[in-house]
Order: C-alpha cells, then sequence, then structure tokens
C-alpha cells in the first residue's frame, strides 16, 4: 500500500525547477540548479487541501489555464495569530508542471491517494447549521464567502440549513435522518454549539437505549464529529480548542479531519438531566451577568461588558452549598501550570484510564438523591458559604476576552472538571479576581480564591433559601447585606468547612476582615437577592440545586487542539519517525517516477 504512494520527479515552479518528493507521509519540493541554501518546502500529506489538475485559481475559483502538464496543490499554511495563543491557519497554493502529462496524472493520483490513507477522518459530507443571528449576525456571509468555498475545494458536499428559531438544529439531530453525514458543522457561537451538543448526544443516548437522566449512567461517545465555524459572541470553544477565533482556520481544521476529544458535564436535578455544558458553568457573577445580558442582546457580542460591568457595581455574594468529588491529584493539578495544548499528554494518559475503568465511576454517583458515597478514589468534600462566584468548567474556558481562560490548566480531554470558588470579599479583591482573568497574571494565586480538580460537583442552597427565586438587578424579594446597610467592612461569610487544606481557604477570609474603600461599595443595587441563576454555557438554568458529573472525552470536534512552535515540532517529529518505522516495515525504496 505504501509504496503506491510514493513519486519522485523533476517539477517546475514558474521557471524554478524543483526535485519533487512524495514520501506517502509527506510532499515536498528543493530547488535544484542551484549550488547552495537549497531551499525545501514540506507539507504532510495530512495537511493537504486538495490537488487539482491545471492551474486553478480559488476565491473566485476559476481554472485560469489548463495546460495538460500542469497541477495545482492546495495546503495548510501557518501564520502568526498576533497575540492569540494558536496559529492562523491559511491556504497555501503552488502550481508545478511536469515534464508530460502521463507524470502529472501520477502525481495527481498518487497526492490524492495519500491523503486518504494519511487522513482517515476527513469529511465527506456534511451537515451544516448556521445561525443567522450570532454574535455580530455574520453567520450566512462567514459560511458562504469564506467557508463554502474551501469545503468545495477540498471535494466536501454539505447540507445547509440556515436556522429560523432556537432549538431548530437540535430538534433536527435528535429527530432526523443523519445517515450518510461525517460531522455537523456549527455556524455560530458557544449557544449555537450547545444546540448541536445537546442533539448529538441525546441522539447517541437514545439509539444505545440509555437513561440521559441516570447520573451514574456512562454515555456513550457521540460518533458524528462536531465542526466549529465561529460567529458569535465569546466563541469560546472555538478558541479554547483552536487557539485563535477564524473562519479560514476552524473551516482548514474541518477538511483536514482534525479530531479534538472533548469532556461534557452533565447537569441533573431532582433526578432529570437538565442540560449539558462544555465551558462555563456559573453561578453568581457569570449567572448574573448572562441573565443581565439577554436584556441587550442588541448590543451584539458588546451586551457581556455593559452587562459585566452593571453586574459588578451591584456588589453581589450568594449563599451556597458546593460539594465536590476530587480528581486523583497525582495525576495533574489546576494549579501545575501544565496548559493543555496540541498532543496534549495529560489528555493522551487519560484516554486509556478514562475507556477502561469507566465502570468502577457508577457506584459513585448512584446514591446522589440521598447521600455521597465514597470509594477508593477519594470522598465528596463539602464547603459551605457566601460566594461571589461558583465556576465550574470542563476545559480552560479561554477566549478573546480571556486568552488564558478561567482555568489556563484545565484540560479539554482528561475526564475532569475545574471547580473555582470565589468567597465573598470586597470589591475591589473581586475586581482583581476579574482583572487577572484578562491577563497573564494567576487568579488562583488570591487567599479568596480556591480552585479544585473534580469529577462531579453538587450546589445547594443553605436550608430555609431553597424556595428562592433569582431576581433581577434593582429587583425585590432581597435580603440586605451588611455593606448596603452602610457598613464598611465585608466578612467572608463561610459558615463551614470540611476537608479543605489548612491554608489558602475561604475560612482564613472569614478571619480577615476587610476594609472596602467607601466609593466601591455597591453603587447601584441597594439589595441582595438570596439566590443567583446558573449560566450554563450561555444558557440561564431554571434550578439552582444541581448536580453535574464530568463524562470524559463524550463528544470529538474537528481540532487538534491549541498549537505552539513547540507542539507543532513534535508532531512532525512523531510523523517522521511513524513514517521511518513504516519504512522499516516494509522495506521498500522509492518508487522513482522519473
Ligand atoms: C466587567 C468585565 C468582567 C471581565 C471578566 C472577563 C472574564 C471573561 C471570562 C469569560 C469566560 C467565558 C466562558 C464562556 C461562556 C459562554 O458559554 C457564554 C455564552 O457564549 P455565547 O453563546 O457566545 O454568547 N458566554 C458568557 O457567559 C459570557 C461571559 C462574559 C462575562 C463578562
Ligand atoms: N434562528 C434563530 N433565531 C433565534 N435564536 C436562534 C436561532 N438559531 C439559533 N438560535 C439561538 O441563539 C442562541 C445564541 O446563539 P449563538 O450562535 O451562540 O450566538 P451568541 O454567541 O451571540 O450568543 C443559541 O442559544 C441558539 O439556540
Ligand atoms: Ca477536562
Amino acid at each position: 500500500m505504501e509504496t503506491d504512494l510514493k513519486l519522485e520527479s523533476s517539477l517546475w515552479v514558474g521557471n524554478k525547477r524543483y526535485r519533487g518528493v512524495l514520501t506517502g507521509w509527506h510532499f515536498y519540493w528543493t530547488e535544484v540548479d542551484k549550488n547552495r541554501d537549497k531551499k525545501t518546502i514540506s507539507v504532510p500529506v495530512a495537511e493537504v487541501v486538495g490537488v487539482e489538475e491545471g492551474c486553478v485559481e480559488i476565491l473566485p475559483r476559476k481554472s485560469v489555464e489548463d495546460t495538460d502538464k500542469d497541477f495545482t496543490v492546495f495546503y495548510v499554511k501557518r501564520s502568526s495569530s498576533g497575540g492569540s495563543s494558536g496559529f492562523l491557519w491559511r491556504l497555501g497554493r503552488t502550481q508545478f508542471s511536469c515534464p508530460s502529462r502521463v507524470l502529472r496524472d501520477q502525481w495527481t493520483k498518487h497526492l490524492r491517494t495519500a491523503l486518504k490513507t494519511h487522513s482517515p477522518l476527513r469529511p465527506k459530507r456534511l451537515l451544516v447549521f448556521i445561525n443567522p443571528f450570532g454574535g455580530k449576525r455574520k453567520g450566512r456571509k462567514i459560511y458562504h464567502s469564506v467557508v463554502a468555498p474551501l469545503f468545495e475545494l477540498a471535494g466536501i458536499s454539505s447540507h445547509v440549513i440556515v436556522t429560523e428559531r432556537a432549538n431548530q438544529a437540535r430538534d433536527h439531530l435528535l429527530k432526523k435522518d443523519l445517515t450518510d453525514f461525517d460531522g455537523v458543522v456549527c455556524v455560530g457561537g458557544d449557544g449555537m454549539f450547545s444546540e448541536i451538543l445537546h442533539g448529538l448526544i441525546g441522539r447517541t443516548q437514545q439509539e444505545a437505549g440509555l437513561c440521559e437522566n441516570d447520573p451514574a449512567v456512562i454515555l456513550q461517545p457521540c460518533p458524528l464529529h462536531i465542526g466549529i465555524i465561529p460567529a458569535g459572541s465569546t466563541d469560546c470553544v472555538c478558541y479554547a480548542t483552536v487557539g485563535v477565533v477564524d473562519p479560514v482556520t476552524s473551516a482548514l481544521h474541518i477538511i483536514v479531519g482534525d479530531s479534538q476529544p472533548l469532556d461534557v458535564c452533565s447537569v441533573h436535578h431532582a433526578s432529570a438531566l437538565v442540560r449539558y455544558s462544555v465551558s462555563l458553568l456559573g453561578y453568581g457573577f457569570y449567572g448574573d451577568v448572562l441573565a443581565e445580558s439577554e436584556k441587550h442582546r442588541w448590543m451584539g457580542p458588546l451586551r457581556y461588558e455593559y452587562s459585566g460591568t452593571l453586574v459588578y457595581l451591584s456588589n453581589r455574594s450568594y449563599a451556597g452549598i458546593v460539594q465536590y468529588l476530587p480528581a486523583d491529584p497525582l495525576l495533574s493539578s489546576p494549579r501545575d501550570k501544565i496548559r493543555c495544548l496540541s498532543g496534549c499528554s495529560v489528555c493522551s494518559r487519560s484516554t486509556e484510564r478514562l475507556f477502561s475503568h469507566s465502570s468502577d465511576s457508577a457506584s459513585l454517583y448512584s446514591s446522589h438523591c440521598s447521600q455521597f458515597s465514597s470509594d477508593s478514589e477519594g470522598e465528596w468534600v463539602s464547603v459551605e458559604g457566601r460566594f461571589r462566584c461558583v465556576s465550574l468548567t470542563c476545559m480552560s474556558c479561554s477566549c478573546p476576552r480571556s486568552p488564558l481562560g478561567l482555568s489556563p490548566s484545565a484540560h479539554l480531554a482528561d475526564g475532569t472538571g475545574d471547580l473555582i470558588l470565589v468567597w465573598d470579599t470586597n470589591p475591589l479583591d473581586f475586581l482583581t479576581y476579574l482583572h487577572r482573568q484578562t491577563s497573564t497574571q494567576d487568579q488562583f494565586d488570591l487567599p479568596f480564591v480556591e480552585v479544585h480538580r473534580v469529577k462531579a460537583v453538587r450546589f445547594c442552597l443553605p436550608s430555609g433559601k431553597e424556595g428562592e427565586s433569582y431576581e433581577e438587578i434593582g429587583g425585590g424579594n432581597c435580603e440586605i447585606s451588611d455593606e448596603e446597610r452602610g457598613s464598611v467592612e465585608t466578612e467572608n461569610s463561610a459558615s463551614s468547612q470540611q476537608n479543605l487544606a489548612e491554608t489558602g481557604t475561604g475560612q482564613e477570609m472569614a478571619d480577615e476582615q476587610k476594609t472596602v474603600p467607601p466609593f466601591m461599595c455597591c453603587l447601584c443595587c441597594s439589595k441582595t437577592p438570596a439566590v443567583s441563576v446558573w449560566n450554563c454555557d450561555g444558557e440561564i438554568l431554571p434550578f439552582t440545586e444541581i448536580l453535574c458529573r464530568i463524562h470524559g472525552q463524550l463528544v470529538h470536534l474537528y481540532a487538534r487542539g491549541i498549537e505552539d512552535e513547540a507542539t507543532i515540532q513534535n508532531c512532525r517529529e512523531e510523523s517522521n519517525n511513524c513514517e521511518r518505522r513504516c519504512i522499516l516495515h516494509n522495506k521498500t525504496g522509492l518508487n522513482f517516477g522519473l
């Protein structure tokens, strides 16, 4: 098989002569007729986008000149993203001339066979959903002007649905025939992605006869890949899995059939599934921001900055009881400063663990409604107090607003989530925390912030508050907080904590009186409501008391994680090693075409 893919011959690019070599894994061309500094351009076959006979241009797509000795190769070219963490991918194009038509046909045939062999997950047929109202309302334009021509070039056929209502994509995926599709593409933001996620997970469990309501059930991973073309307001899932928010980059990841597994958190209330989450499940600040922002959707993505400012000024904190099941601390830690990048070793090691021991985990959730059980893997920990925010995330949650994310060392596919507890503190401290989320400063190196790597979380209200409902900013039915009574001192009101480490806990903060500068005291809200709402990937949950469980690698995206120079180099070395092993195994030399 491998021998059929190899080819070497003279090729011309313009009026320069090159030696072109296809090894099966790589296609490279080196300038000849040059005494020194021979320049070689090497493209991994897995990153070839398409091969066309003749001289072909794309955007607008046309055959400029069809000489019968020419062929054009399109491939992935990386360029710096100028500040973001990943690379922008662009379409590279080189037009080659062969000494004969026979050789030209050999080149195109070999290249096409090689790319089928080396990227088996390349999609042939995709189901595309466009939310025309997401973000700056440019979804349709982005798809038709940027993405569709690339799909066409790569020989991908797509069935496109422009949604007319919320949940249309989810309902379609739950009910309609999906045979013949290799993947589903979402053109929109995190909310639109969430629809696709719910449709595909729900459909897969229906077909497997599994009950999604049961938090103990081991869910079936979805067979269809999901591609995201970012056209939303936060685009966190795209940014955290690709490293940039750029439709061309994302389209190219889809075309080459990249595959990135993703952890998913199931959220339950009273023995029923409420929703799934992959990015932010946030109570307190992030819940309030979402609730406020819905009133200002007309502002587009800016609604979050505006609402964030209003909610910050309203200076709220909420009482709650958080219980969590810690993940194995020997495997990784949210403060180990190891970022989840392309080819992440923490996630790779998790793959085997997740799929070999998953049946053991059922016992941990089976008694969730009465009492939490424990097993050899760890014990449930319970903390109670007042929080500025409680956040649970299965990934870093990096996005353009927060380039390293809410939990910079969280992993995309390790089967765990990071629980961030921000205890009640004075407004200046909280501002410091929020500001650190937007910079490279460690947001966990603050005495009122805790982070835990977890497998499951439960949140409930202290007794007496269960019946309360969320009040919008300026609403009634509220508690009066100490600050609002005119006090210039706040306290962390963690009333009980069990099994917490001795240092750096919210309890310490309870002992420490904080002075609040008078100008920071609650500016626009005179009352604090008793409860907040949960922001679940941009949707408000209808319940406050929830149980969450992380399901490792439940879905796969057309992505490969965030690339940096080191990950690209590792990837090249790995591909060269594979190639060497293959050559040794086949014991074959190159098949010289000319
Ligand atoms: C006063 C300004 C506060 C600055 C804090 C900046 C920190 C931003 C962290 C954002 C994390 C985002 C996690 C992702 C959440 C999305 O699922 C959700 C829905 O997105 P979309 O469908 O695209 O609208 N987005 C949000 O909840 C926005 C949170 C923004 C808070 C300022
Ligand atoms: N045609 C439509 N009309 C109204 N809402 C829609 C439509 N299509 C999708 N939605 C909903 O819009 C919400 C926000 O979409 P999203 O693409 O995430 O944009 P944004 O990032 O700006 O919030 C999603 O929850 C989705 O369910
Ligand atoms: Ca994770």
